[in-house]
């Protein structure tokens, strides 16, 4: 049976008044609602309770310390109740694994789903050569789902390009969220690695996350509401 893939909105926004705006217009589009590392740092918790009332929060905070630290800030955070949360697979497994088992200890019956973040959709095989990593961004985002998949990863982030490769590699469980989706004919803005929504239609993610293509539209309703026909057309 062909994998739904869901759209998820990228809330970045300075504070948290534009944030529900954009969650309130395209929440009837949206599977996910994801809080990122601009509106955490100005508005705190209080913007996952807030956006958590138009749907389920992505929080994007990509932890990467040492396993104990990773560890306090998930139990921390627990009581805000994201859906998703992602940390980076270049921590390591015993940070992913340390993660996982803060998230388990947490509990609930919908406990936070792990997301291990493997290359920023942000660089091409240059800019990771030059961070001292070898054989390209494929190879690297194999290497490092493989390794957070082991560890007890829930799923992985990845750009549009390395999708099939992990299904191939690691199966169906794993679940696949796709940054770097642009619209044909909008600005790749600073994603390296990007697709269509199209694109993406058939090549078995679960979320595209796409941020400034709907938040920065004169009507970002629209803009959602066209990418998720765009997702479902196939
Ligand atoms: O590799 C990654 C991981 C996370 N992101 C986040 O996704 C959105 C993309 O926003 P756009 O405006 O559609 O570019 C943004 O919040 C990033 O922090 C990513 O782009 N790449």
């Amino acid at each position: 049976m062909a994998r739904r893939c869901g759209l998820c909105v990228a809330l970045d926004a300075p504070d948290l008044a534009t944030a529900e705006g954009w969650a309130r217009a395209t929440a009837p589009q949206a599977a996910l609602l994801k809080v990122g590392l601009e509106l955490f740092s100005a508005e705190g918790g209080a913007a996952v309770r807030r956006i958590a009332a138009h749907g389920p929060v992505f929080l994007d905070l990509k932890l990467h310390d040492i396993p104990n630290t990773v560890a306090g800030a998930i139990r921390a955070l627990s009581p805000l109740r994201p859906a998703w949360l992602t940390i980076h697979a270049a921590g390591g497994a015993a940070m992913i694994a340390a993660a996982r088992e803060a998230a388990e200890k947490a509990g609930g019956g919908d406990r936070i789903r792990i997301l291990a973040v493997t290359v920023l959709t942000s660089l091409d095989a240059a800019a990771l050569a030059e961070t001292g990593v070898a054989g390209g961004p494929v190879q690297q985002v194999l290497r490092l789902g493989r390794l957070a998949v082991a560890a007890g990863a829930d799923g992985l982030v990845c750009s549009p390009r390395e999708v099939a490769p992990l299904r191939d590699a690691l199966g169906e469980a794993p679940a696949l969220v796709v940054p770097g989706v642009r619209p044909a004919g909008s600005a790749a803005d600073d994603q390296a690695r990007t697709a269509t929504p199209e694109e993406m239609a058939e090549a078995g993610a679960d979320f595209v996350v796409v941020g400034r293509p709907v938040t920065r539209a004169a009507d970002p309703a629209a803009a959602a509401a066209a990418i998720a026909r765009a997702l479902a057309a196939r």
